[in-house]
C-alpha cells in the first residue's frame, strides 16, 4: 500500500500543503518546528483517527482555524486506487472514501494502514498498558473479521455492568451482563493470543538484529484476569470488590503484554535507547506481519530517526527496511548519517514553515 498524494489543511503549522510521494523512501528534511512531524501525524490520522502524540485533539487544528482536513490518494494491490479523507469540524470527525461521507470512521480506517515510530514510541515498552492494548487491537481490527463485533459487544456489556455496579445493583441482576462480558471477553483474548503467536517470532528476529547484546527475548501476554481461570467465574467472584470500586476490575480491558530479555529480565533493566529499539522491533514486526496477513505493507513513518537512534542502529533499521517493499516517510533535521543504499528509490523534500518542496 502506498500514499500517492497527501493533502493537509490546517493541521498544526500546515495551513495548506499537497505532497506527491514516491513509492519508496520519502525523506522530509527541515529545521526544528518546520512541520515534519505534522505531516506524519496527518498520515497516521487517516489510519487511526487519532494522533500518535498525546494531548488534546483540538491542538491538532491550526490556531485560528475552524477545522482541519487530511486527504490522501492511496494505492493498494488488492483494492486499486482509493481517495480517502478525514475532516474535523467542531467536535466531530467525518470520514470520506471515494467522494462520499462514511458512516462512522470504520470504513475509512479499513482503507489505509500506517504505522509510526516516533520519539514517544518507547512508551510502547515502558509506558502504560493502554498503548500496548491499542497496538494489538489496531492489528486485530485489520486481520480478524470478528474483531469489531467482539469489541463492541464487550464494551457495551462493560458499560452496562459498570453502571449497574455504581447504582448498587447486585446478585442475579448482574448475571446477564457477566455472561455477555465473559463471552465477548474470552473471544477478544483468543484473538489477541492468535495475533501474538504470529507476531512475536517476527519481533524475536528483529530483536536479534537490533539488540543482540540482550540475548533471547520472551513475551508475556496477560489476559486481564487470573491465568487459567474462566472469566465468568472471575467476574462472579469479584462482584463485591467491583461494587465497592464502582467498576469492573478484570477482563481484556486490563490486558497487557511485555517483552523481557535474558540479559534484561525487567523493563527497568533496559536503557532508554534499548527501549526505543525494542519498540522499533515491535512496530516493524507488526508491519511485516501485516504484509504477510493482508498482502500489503502498511506505510511506515519514522520520525526523527537520527535523533532517536545511534548511527549503527539507524543503519541497521534502514538496511532492514531496504530489503522490504514498504513506502517509508522519514523525517530529520539532516539526512540520515548512514549512507542510504543507492538502490533505494527515494524522494527528498525540504520542509519550512509548514510548506513542502520536492528537491530534484
Ligand atoms: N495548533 C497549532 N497551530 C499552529 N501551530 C502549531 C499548532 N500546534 C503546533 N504548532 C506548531 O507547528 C510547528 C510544527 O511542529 P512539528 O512538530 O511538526 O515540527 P517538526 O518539523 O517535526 O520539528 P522538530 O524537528 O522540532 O521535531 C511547530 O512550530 C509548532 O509550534
Amino acid at each position: 500500500m502506498r500514499i500517492r498524494e497527501l493533502r493537509v489543511e490546517n493541521l498544526r503549522n500546515i495551513s495548506s500543503a499537497s505532497v506527491s510521494l514516491g513509492p519508496g523512501l520519502n525523506l522530509f528534511l527541515g529545521a526544528n518546528g518546520a512541520g515534519k512531524t505534522s505531516l506524519l501525524e496527518a498520515a497516521f490520522l487517516l489510519s487511526h483517527a487519532r494522533s500518535f502524540r498525546s494531548g488534546k485533539r483540538e491542538s491538532l487544528v491550526r490556531r485560528g482555524a475552524e477545522s482541519l482536513s487530511v486527504f490522501a490518494v492511496v494505492e493498494s494491490g488488492s483494492r486499486g486506487e482509493r481517495r480517502v479523507g478525514l475532516r474535523r469540524d467542531a467536535d466531530k470527525w467525518v470520514g470520506r472514501v471515494d467522494g462520499r461521507n462514511t458512516e462512522g470512521l470504520v470504513e475509512l480506517l479499513r482503507e489505509i494502514a500506517v504505522v509510526c515510530f516516533e520519539p514517544g514510541s518507547h512508551g510502547l515498552i515502558g509506558g502504560p498498558g493502554e498503548e500496548r492494548r491499542r497496538f494489538l487491537d489496531w492489528a486485530l481490527f485489520h486481520v480478524e473479521q470478528e474483531f469489531m463485533d467482539v469489541a463492541r459487544r464487550y464494551r457495551r456489556a462493560l458499560k452496562q455492568r459498570n453502571s449497574l455496579l455504581r447504582r448498587g445493583v447486585s446478585g442475579r441482576d448482574l448475571d446477564p451482563w457477566d455472561a455477555a462480558l465473559a463471552d465477548a471477553g474470552e473471544a477478544w483474548q483468543a484473538q489477541r493470543e492468535r495475533y501474538v503467536a504470529a507476531w512475536f517470532p517476527e519481533v524475536e528476529t528483529l530483536c536479534r538484529q537490533f539488540l543482540p547484546e540482550l540475548g533471547a527475548c520472551s513475551l508475556r501476554l496477560s489476559s486481564g484476569w487470573a491465568a487459567g481461570a474462566r472469566l465468568c467465574d472471575v467476574l462472579l467472584e469479584r462482584r463485591e470488590r467491583d461494587q465497592v470500586r464502582g467498576h469492573t476490575g478484570a477482563g481484556p480491558h486490563r490486558a497487557d503484554w511485555s517483552i523481557s530479555f535474558q540479559e534484561a529480565p525487567d523493563r527497568e533493566h533496559l536503557s532508554r535507547g534499548q527501549e526505543k529499539l525494542c519498540a522499533m522491533a515491535c512496530i516493524l514486526a507488526q508491519a511485516r506481519l501485516f504484509a504477510t496477513q493482508t498482502g500489503e505493507w502498511p506505510v511506515i513513518c519514522l520520525d526523527d530517526l537520527s535523533s532517536e537512534l545511534d548511527a549503527v542502529h539507524e543503519a541497521a533499521v534502514l538496511s532492514w527496511l531496504r530489503a522490504q517493499g514498504a513506502q517509508i516517510l522519514l523525517t530529520g533535521t539532516d539526512a540520515p548519517r548512514s549512507a542510504l543504499p543507492d538502490d533505494m528509490e527515494r524522494m527528498t523534500f525540504h520542509v519550512e514553515q509548514g510548506q513542502f518542496s520536492a528537491l530534484l
